[in-house]
């Protein structure tokens, strides 16, 4: 059944693969998860990035989900900042919008996993909460299943990546929405800065505008909105566990001009006291010596956030995970 989606999907999508991932909804079919993991791992090691069908998310939760954010997002800001961040949460929680000056251009809500107590959530309109929830879960479910096949992917022993990333505490995600680019052809019009995101899985929910972007081999590819259907990247914790076999993606969001674009961000993030490096059999397999030395997660986070919270001057002074690589 994939075969259609691969072929529909190099039409308007440049050879993003999209992946129907129905085959792992059942026992057996052992040649569809063959060709599937193939596919996955072509795409992880040349940019880290594909999108899945047949994920297990309901499309109806995913159509929803959007609508209900948008409406939220049409409040005026007095009533969105009803529900602003719990002081000591990691991460601010609840309502966001990035100062004026930022190179960023959105207003977002952001929650850790259900039940958490950092969680604030806007009392309007009233079926928000609800829906964030659900759609956490069902993306937290997703994630499960997409380690799962990563693993596969990348030959681990059974159940390396879930034993080593069990912690679902740290998960978060965020709803967000993009003002409209301006309609004055000089402006470039950037919603979202490049960059790699640091944890391990990330999906995307575009709406019907799109806007994301992929390097590939030096060329910024859309990823043009299909139905029903979730982006995948990796993160750079994945990419250095596997010694840059898999890459962590480069991204970016473009805004359109005159009409506001709304997303749904889930990240699968490892607890803050793990120890990241390069594994052995990646370094035995390649023949290449470690490419980055460990770290803990939290200090790397701590450093990324700070690039958000003290943006440097210097573009090249924002961290990244080239901060751990070892020039060989
Ligand atoms: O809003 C999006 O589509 C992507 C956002 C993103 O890349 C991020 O938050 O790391
Ligand atoms: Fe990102």
């Amino acid at each position: 059944m994939y075969h259609f989606y691969l072929f529909e999907a190099s039409m308007v999508n440049s050879n993003i693969p999209t992946i129907d991932l129905s085959s792992f909804f059942n026992e057996g079919n052992e040649d569809c998860k063959k060709e599937v993991i193939d596919i996955i791992s072509h795409a992880c090691s040349e940019y880290g990035f594909f999108q899945i069908v047949n994920h297990g998310v309901p499309p109806s939760l995913m159509t929803r989900a959007l609508e209900v954010s948008k409406m939220f997002f049409e409040y005026p800001l007095e009533e969105k900042l009803k529900s602003s961040p719990t002081p000591d949460a990691p991460l601010p929680t609840g309502y966001s919008v990035q100062p004026e000056h930022s190179a960023d251009k959105n207003e977002y809500l952001l929650m850790f996993p259900p039940g958490s107590s950092f969680n604030v959530f806007p009392d309007q309109p009233a079926e928000l909460r609800k829906v964030m929830e659900d759609i956490f879960s069902h993306f937290s479910k997703a994630a499960l299943l997409v380690e799962t096949i990563l693993n596969d992917c990348l030959g681990l022993p059974p159940k390396f990546l879930q034993e080593y990333n069990k912690d679902r505490s740290w998960d978060f995600m965020a709803v967000l929405r993009y003002l409209p680019g301006a309609i004055n052809k000089e402006n470039n019009n950037i919603g979202l800065t490049e960059h790699q995101d640091g944890n391990c899985i990330t999906f995307v929910l575009q709406d019907e505008i799109g806007g994301l972007e992929v390097l590939k081999n030096g060329e910024w590819i859309p990823v043009v909105p299909t139905e029903g259907s979730l982006i995948v990247n990796l993160g750079d914790v994945i990419q250095v566990l596997s010694n840059n076999k898999f890459k962590s993606a480069t991204h970016r969001v473009m805004r359109q001009e005159g009409k506001f674009r709304h997303s749904y961000v889930f990240f699968n993030t490892i607890e803050g006291n793990k120890w990241v490096e390069p594994l052995p059999n990646f370094i035995k397999e390649t023949g290449k010596p470690a490419q980055y030395r460990g770290f803990f997660y939290k200090d790397y986070q701590q450093m990324r956030i700070r690039n958000k919270t003290h943006p440097p001057s210097r573009p090249e002074d924002v961290v990244d995970i080239t901060h751990y690589a070892i020039d060989c």
